[in-house]
């Protein structure tokens, strides 16, 4: 028998009788957990679990290992100033005459989906919003510590049981769950994140497959049962480069499939096409998740991100400030149009994304102007096809649901009424056209405000906040770092406000320095010092003025959020 060595933080230490400061994790062989002990994180943390999670890992560590490898042979590709496009070897599987399995009945209506983090509060509001579908985050939503991924777990497993409750003491105010729910779905990390907190054989557990392993094996029962009518648990899977890596999704569901006993197809995912390798993928990702899937969503702020990433080192593919950069643009319109298209010919959801406005309590004429961005930006969706969209918040319910019902009728989907056929002939330029607009020191100094108090806040321990009235999460700071480093990079011209200026190191010190200080005017001094507004300034400048971009804002600022027990912080 093994034991896993963590220590009671201080709230935990003060409940044990006689002060008994250490509790331990029954562990599998090989397995070592890193992360502090918790009473309630054993329960999600039991050995069988464990064991679940490091057969994943051992089954399909190679195969993601030499998935991440593919990612970076295509990166190198890229950087020798190749484009991404359609794959001459897999034809026949775009070509072919094939669809996915039967959408489940549970989730065949998903109109409108609301996202946010694995947080206890915002769990029980969000299931009980009136949106179809709760998309439950560990991903760009969630800064992943320790704390917010067993805690996500917990508030999981008490969702699915029915039995989360919430009391906000300041308030007064009891939450739980209302009588009917919203369906839920999990979405986990990418494959390209290590959890630091286990060890399996003497290397970091792949964080997506803890994520999925923990909450499956805890939840799959009750789930069907209460939530899928036979099926699931349903899934939404991110930031996928290649059907390669869907075919290792696949693999991990018919295994757990088996693990559970319950019949092949059950578990459904939908797939993120949020990176530009990716929608020239989309017919092959549906091709290997065929018996596991429930379509695709246009993840459109990864999807912006990814367009400069992969043109790194494309100095005639600048794209102008990030504020431009939105559905209207070509490529942007193509790939939701291929996207659909795509779907419905493969028999499933078309989802759309998410707009980025929310609401602006403070200003009702701000926020009215905000409400009709949202409803035009859902219009467009559902005009052109989409099957449902996302929410970022509660308060856009309503309208967004009332957009979807006066467009779709009494169909719960689109898929068999909007082919988009004329969508056929949409091509890898459209793909890729450049997106047009200025580029403006405003835009320079927005990006560095933005990122730096979103990392400010992911250091903390909070993975989605309200930035001047728009929805930040670590897909829309990672469009701020990469279009900075890219700009300097090359040292733009930024002319759209006619001042003519280049960007360079210089400039964009003294960017920062302003920023700093704005944010701190914003924020007022107390909350400045207390935060940790310098430590994120300092990794959100090295990361923009870095001689090789950093895949990953999250991967590259991981090791300040591990937290080793009784070790102290990891030096990764
Ligand atoms: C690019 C992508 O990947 S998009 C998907 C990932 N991103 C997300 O999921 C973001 C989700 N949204 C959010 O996290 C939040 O709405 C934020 C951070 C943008 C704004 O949060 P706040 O400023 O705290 O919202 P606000 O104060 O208006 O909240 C009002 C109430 O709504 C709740 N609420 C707000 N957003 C959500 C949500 N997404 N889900 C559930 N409840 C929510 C709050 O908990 C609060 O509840 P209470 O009145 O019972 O206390
Ligand atoms: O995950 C969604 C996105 O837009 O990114
Ligand atoms: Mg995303």
């Amino acid at each position: 028998m093994s034991f896993s060595l963590g220590y009671y933080g201080d709230t935990a230490m003060k409940k044990i009788p006689g002060g008994g400061a250490v509790g331990w994790y029954d562990v599998p062989e090989g397995v070592d957990v890193r992360g502090r002990y918790d009473e309630e994180f054993a329960k999600i943390l039991t050995k069988d679990a464990l064991m679940f999670v490091a057969e994943l890992q051992r089954e399909f560590r190679s195969h993601v290992k030499y998935a991440m490898e593919c990612r970076k042979e295509a990166k190198m590709r890229y950087n020798s100033g190749l484009v991404p496009g359609f794959d001459p070897a897999t034809r026949n599987v775009r070509e072919g005459d094939w669809v996915c399995a039967e959408v489940p009945p549970a989730v065949a209506d998903r109109r409108v989906e609301i996202t946010g983090p694995v947080e206890r509060k915002m769990i029980i509001n969000a299931l009980n919003s009136g949106a179809k579908v709760f998309m439950a985050d560990f991903e760009d939503a969630l800064s992943p510590t320790w704390e917010n991924l067993m805690r996500g777990q917990v508030n999981l497993k008490d969702a699915v049981n029915g039995t989360i409750r919430f009391e906000d003491k300041a308030r007064n105010k009891v939450y739980k769950l209302n009588d009917q729910t919203a369906k839920l779905f999990v979405r986990p990390r990418g494959w390209h994140l290590p959890e630091s907190h286990i060890y399996i054989d003497g290397e970091p557990a792949i964080g997506c497959l803890v994520d999925f392993g923990l909450y499956f094996h805890h939840n799959y029962a009750a789930f069907r049962k209460s939530q899928g009518q036979g099926f699931g648990p349903f899934f939404y899977l991110p930031k996928m480069e290649n059907s390669r890596e869907a075919r290792i999704w696949n693999n991990v569901f018919e295994r757990a499939e088996k693990m559970a006993g319950i019949e092949k197809g059950s578990i459904r995912a939908t797939v993120l096409i949020e990176t530009l390798p990716a929608v020239f993928q989309m017919d092959e990702i549906l091709y290997e998740l065929r018996d596991h899937s429930v379509g695709l969503n246009c993840g459109r702020w990864d999807y912006i991100f990814s367009y400069v990433k992969t043109f790194q080192a494309h100095p005639d593919r600048l794209l102008p400030d990030r504020v431009l950069v939105g559905m209207g643009q070509h490529f942007m319109r193509s790939y939701s149009d291929l996207l659909i298209r795509t779907c419905h010919r493969r028999g499933v959801h078309a989802m759309g994304g998410m707009a980025a406005q929310i609401p602006i309590r403070d200003d009702p004429e701000a926020n009215k102007a905000a409400l009709e961005l949202v409803k035009k930006d859902k219009l467009r969706e559902v005009r052109a096809g989409h099957d449902g969209t996302w929410a970022a918040h509660p308060g856009l319910i309503p309208a967004i649901m009332e957009v979807f019902n006066n467009n779709m009728g009494n169909n719960p989907n689109l898929i068999k009424t909007m082919k988009r056929e004329d969508a056929a002939n949409i091509t890898e330029e459209d793909l890729l056209q450049i997106p047009r607009g200025v580029r403006t020191i405003e835009g320079l100094r927005l990006n560095t405000r933005v990122g730096i108090q979103y990392v400010a806040a992911w250091l903390t321990g909070t993975g989605s906040v309200p930035l001047y009235n728009l929805m930040e999460d670590a897909a829309t700071a990672e469009i701020s770092r990469v279009q900075n480093w890219q700009w300097l990079k090359y040292g733009v011209e930024l002319d759209g406000d006619g001042l003519g200026v280049r960007v360079t190191t210089e400039l964009f010190g003294k960017v920062v320095e302003e920023e700093m200080s704005r944010i701190e005017r914003e924020v007022g001094s107390n909350r400045f010092k207390k935060g940790m507004y310098k430590e994120a300034c300092k990794i959100f400048t090295r990361q923009c003025t870095a001689p090789v971009l950093d895949d990953f804002l999250t991967l590259n600022a991981y090791n300040h959020i591990v937290v080793h027990h009784p070790k102290g912080p990891s030096r990764l």
